[in-house]
């Protein structure tokens, strides 16, 4: 299983590292467009091969996509971070250029390879590579949700005063301060609805520190968090490489599903060796249901900045 992770810089770093910790993939080969950055990190990871006990053969590479060619999975982390105070949607300006002509490097490379997106604004990214591939909609998958819902546990575990693993709970939605839908009302602990043990009050905390948990460490850090997003990122890949059929919220083009058409958004997914095996629609109630139209709605204005890369 070969992976391809584009972008050397926090997030794809830590991707691959934890991709190469778990010992699942043959080889990781890790492009960034900084002369001489994904070699030294790879060179960098492959030195902790004997400390970690990991036996995936990671390589760098400065641009050059023919040292990709034939990946199963290729990551899309390249292009900007957000700084303090900025929004995701922000940085649509230069890192929509990246993320067109990096997919389109890597597909000329590897044909059948599943791409997931990560960077930023993730869904418009997500929905700008449908459009700019036009590959069949089980092959391109967002990174959002997965990490959203980790927030959400780790948020909820800090209120319930429980251990992490007794937690269970999901985000949909667009992977955006505001956008974010934690379904509270589904979350548990240990199967038992967690209303049972938190006040409305604390459960809208939860879901408010939830929602802006990039923003909360891109201020604390000086810029986006990368441990937890790339922990998500080979979640994912892992699913795919060893087709766990795991379900993930993941940012999937919907057409149709929860009642939305030509838009790339947070929502359930099995993801196994076919990328996207299946789209779940849970019922919502109709609170959520709001809350997931205005969230789409965020989306589809966001995505209407990609008409001139999309002519
Ligand atoms: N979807 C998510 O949940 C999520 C989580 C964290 C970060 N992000 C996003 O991921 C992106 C990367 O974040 P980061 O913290 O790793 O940033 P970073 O600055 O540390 O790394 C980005 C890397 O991309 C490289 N790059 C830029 N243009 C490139 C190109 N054309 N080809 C190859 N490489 C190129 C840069 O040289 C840099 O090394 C940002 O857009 C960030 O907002 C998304
Ligand atoms: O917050 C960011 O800008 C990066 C990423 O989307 C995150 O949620 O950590």
């Amino acid at each position: 299983m070969k992976v391809t992770v584009v972008g050397a810089g926090a997030v794809g770093a830590s991707c691959a590292e934890y991709i190469a910790i778990k010992d699942f993939a043959s080889e990781v080969v890790l492009v960034d467009i900084k002369e001489g950055v994904a070699e030294g990190k790879a060179m960098d990871l492959m030195q902790t091969a004997s400390l970690n006990g990991f036996d995936t053969k990671i390589t760098g590479s400065t641009n050059d996509y023919s040292k990709t060619a034939d990946s199963d999975i290729a990551v899309i982390t390249s292009g900007i971070p957000r700084k303090p105070g900025m929004t995701r949607e922000e940085l649509i300006g230069i890192n929509a250029g990246i993320v067109k002509s990096v997919t389109e490097s890597l597909l000329a490379h590897s044909p059948n390879a599943i791409i997931i997106v990560v960077s930023n604004p993730m869904d418009t990214m997500t929905y700008l590579a449908h459009k700019v591939t036009d590959l069949p909609k089980n092959r391109i998958i967002g990174m959002g949700g997965a990490l959203d819902s980790a927030r959400f546990k780790y948020r909820l575990a800090e209120a319930l005063g429980a251990p992490i693993s007794d937690v269970d709970g999901m985000v949909i939605g667009g992977h955006s301060d505001t956008g974010m839908i934690p379904l509270t009302r589904l979350a548990t602990r240990n199967s038992v609805p967690v209303s049972k043990f938190l006040s409305e009050e604390r459960l809208n905390q939860v879901m408010e520190d939830t929602k802006v948990g990039g923003a909360t460490l891109t201020k604390l850090l000086g810029t986006s968090a990368w441990y937890a997003p790339g922990a998500a990122v080979s979640a994912m890949v892992q699913a795919i490489a060893c087709d766990q059929k795991k379900m993930f919220p993941c940012s999937c083009f919907l057409e149709g599903e929860y009642g939305l058409n030509d838009i790339s958004i947070g929502v359930p997914a099995i993801i196994g060796r076919n990328g996207i095996e299946e789209i779940v629609e849970i019922e919502l109630d109709e609170a959520e249901k709001a809350k997931l139209t205005s969230s789409a709605e965020a989306v589809s204005k966001t995505n209407g900045a990609l008409s001139d890369i999309l002519k």
